[in-house]
C-alpha cells in the first residue's frame, strides 16, 4: 500500500526479524531477481550493524548498506572508504523523500564516525551529485577483433614462465595475493578482503547466458604464480566457420611481461574470433600494445562516484605531484560542516588542510571534490565546465599541476 501524503520514514538499523522485509525491497526496486548464488555471496558480505532501513511503521520501505572498505588514494596511502550499497526503495514509496532520508541517516553517521570518504558505484549517475557524490573514475570494456589484433614481441614472456589452468575456485587465494601486488600502484584500488575476493570470479550459471563456466588460467614463473585471467568461451558458429567469443573478465599481473603473456594467451585461444574485456583504467596499456588500435572498439562508463564525507581530513590523507597551497571555498549544503574555506598546502611527500579566513582562491562544491579526489578529473576540465570558479590567476594550473596523475584512477569491482 502506499503512504499517506506527509510521510516521513524514520531511518534506522535494522533489527533482528527484520531481514527478510529488507532483502525483500532489492528484487522490487531494481525490478529483477537475482540467482541464488549471488543472493547468497550477498548476505555473507553484508555488514549487518552497517545496513539501515526506512521504516513506515515497522516496514522497511527503504534500504542502504555500507560497506568497510580501504582504497588506495593518489601517492599511495591506503585509505577507510565507505562503500555504499544496496540502495533502494519500494515502488509503492519512491519520490517521497526515503532516498533523502537514508542519505542523511548515512552520511550523519559516517561524520560521526569520522569516516572521511565515502564511494559508490551507481545505478543512474544522475542520482547522487545532489548529495555530493562526484564521478571519480571511469571503465574501459574493449571489443577486438581477433583477427586484426597483433600484440607486439616486446616485452618478451620472462624465462621460465609456464600457463596453467586452474579451478577458480581453488585459485582464489593465489589470485589475491597476485592481485594485492597492485593495490599500492593505482589510486582507486581496494584490496578484496575476506569474502571479496570471490566478487569477480563470482559464477552462478543462471548469469552464463550460453558462455562456458568461468576459466581460470594462472602465469607461473619458476614456480611461483605471478599472473592470472579469469575468461570464460562462448562457442558459436555460421557459414564462415567459427565465430567464438573470448569474454575476459581480468587479467591481473605486476609484471608487464607476465600481462603481455596472458595477453597473447587470452588473444589465441582456437575457434574464437572476438575479445571482449570488461573493466579496463582508460589507460591500459593493452590500448597502446595493438598494432591497429581500431582493432579494439572502447567503450567507456561511469564507475566510482566519490563523496569527501570530512574535506579536511581527505584532502590530508592523500599526496600531491608538485607544491600546491591554495584557499579552496567550499560549498556543500547537504554535508554543512565541510562549507567554508580551507587552505590546502602539500606536495609529495605530505600535506595539511585546514580551515582559513585568508581569501579564496578557487570556489568549489562537494561534487567537484568528489570529482577531483583520485586525480582521474582535471581540476581545468570542471572550470571550463563552469564547475570551479578562479578567483586568484594560476591557482587553477597549480592545483591541476598537483593533481596530475602517473596512471588513472580504477575501481577493479563493483559492490
Ligand atoms: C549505490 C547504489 O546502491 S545505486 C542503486 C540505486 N537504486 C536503484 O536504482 C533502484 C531503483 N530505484 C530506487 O530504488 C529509487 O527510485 C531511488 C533509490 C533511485 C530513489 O529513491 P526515492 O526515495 O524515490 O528518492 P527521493 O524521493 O528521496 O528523491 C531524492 C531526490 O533524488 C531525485 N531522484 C530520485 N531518483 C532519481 C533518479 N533515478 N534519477 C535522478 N534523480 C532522482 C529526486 O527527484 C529528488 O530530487 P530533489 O533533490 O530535486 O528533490
Amino acid at each position: 500500500m502506499s503512504s499517506p501524503p506527509g510521510f516521513a520514514p524514520v531511518v534506522r538499523p535494522v533489527a533482528d526479524g527484520e531481514w527478510d522485509a529488507w532483502n525483500a525491497i532489492d528484487p522490487h526496486a531494481f525490478g529483477g531477481e537475482e540467482p541464488p548464488e549471488r543472493v547468497e555471496f550477498w548476505n555473507r558480505i553484508l555488514e549487518a550493524d552497517r545496513c539501515i532501513g526506512a521504516y513506515e511503521g515497522n516496514e522497511p520501505v527503504g534500504s542502504a548498506a555500507a560497506f568497510s572498505f580501504a582504497m588506495t588514494v593518489p601517492g599511495g596511502a591506503s585509505v577507510p572508504v565507505a562503500g555504499i550499497s544496496a540502495v533502494g526503495v519500494l515502488p509503492t514509496h519512491r519520490r517521497r523523500g526515503v532516498l533523502r532520508a537514508l542519505m542523511r541517516h548515512q552520511l550523519d553517521g559516517l561524520h560521526e564516525n569520522g569516516e572521511a570518504v565515502a564511494a559508490l558505484t551507481a545505478s543512474e549517475p544522475a542520482i547522487y551529485g545532489r548529495f555530493g557524490y562526484g564521478l571519480a573514475t571511469w571503465r574501459m570494456s574493449l571489443r577486438i577483433a581477433r583477427t586484426a589484433a597483433v600484440l607486439p614481441a616486446e616485452p618478451a614472456a620472462p624465462a621460465g614462465l609456464r600457463l596453467r589452468l586452474a579451478d577458480p575456485a581453488a585459485a582464489l587465494d593465489t589470485c589475491v595475493k597476485v592481485y594485492e601486488e597492485l593495490l599500492g600502484t593505482r589510486a582507486g584500488l581496494m584490496p578484496r578482503s575476506g569474502a571479496w575476493k570471490e566478487r569477480v570470479p563470482l559464477d552462478p550459471p543462471g548469469d552464463r547466458e550460453g558462455a562456458s563456466p568461468l576459466r581460470c588460467v594462472l602465469a607461473e614463473v619458476d614456480g611461483q604464480v605471478r599472473g592470472y585471467a579469469y575468461y570464460a568461451t562462448v562457442v558459436d558458429w555460421d557459414a564462415t566457420g567459427p565465430t567464438g567469443t573470448t569474454l575476459v573478465r581480468e587479467a591481473i599481473a605486476a609484471d608487464p611481461a607476465v600481462r603481455l603473456a596472458l595477453w597473447r594467451y587470452l588473444f589465441d585461444l582456437d575457434l574464437m574470433t572476438t575479445i571482449k574485456v570488461d573493466n579496463l583504467p582508460l589507460d591500459d596499456e593493452l590500448l597502446f600494445q595493438l598494432a591497429d588500435p581500431r582493432a579494439a572498439v572502447p567503450s567507456f562508463r561511469d564507475a566510482l562516484f566519490i563523496r569527501l564525507v570530512e574535506v579536511g581530513k581527505a584532502l590530508e590523507a592523500r599526496t600531491y605531484s608538485a607544491p600546491v597551497d591554495v584557499v579552496l571555498d567550499v560549498a556543500d549544503p547537504f554535508c554543512p560542516w565541510n562549507t567554508g574555506r580551507w587552505r590546502l598546502s602539500g606536495d609529495a611527500a605530505g600535506a595539511r588542510c585546514e580551515r582559513t579566513a585568508d581569501a579564496a582562491e578557487l570556489r568549489l562544491g562537494a561534487q567537484e571534490f568528489g570529482s577531483l579526489y583520485l586525480d582521474g578529473v582535471s581540476p581545468a576540465a570542471l572550470a571550463a565546465a563552469g564547475r570551479i570558479s578562479e578567483l586568484r590567476p594560476g591557482a587553477l594550473a597549480e592545483l591541476g599541476r598537483a593533481c596530475a596523475p602517473l596512471q588513472l584512477p580504477w575501481m577493479s569491482f563493483g559492490f
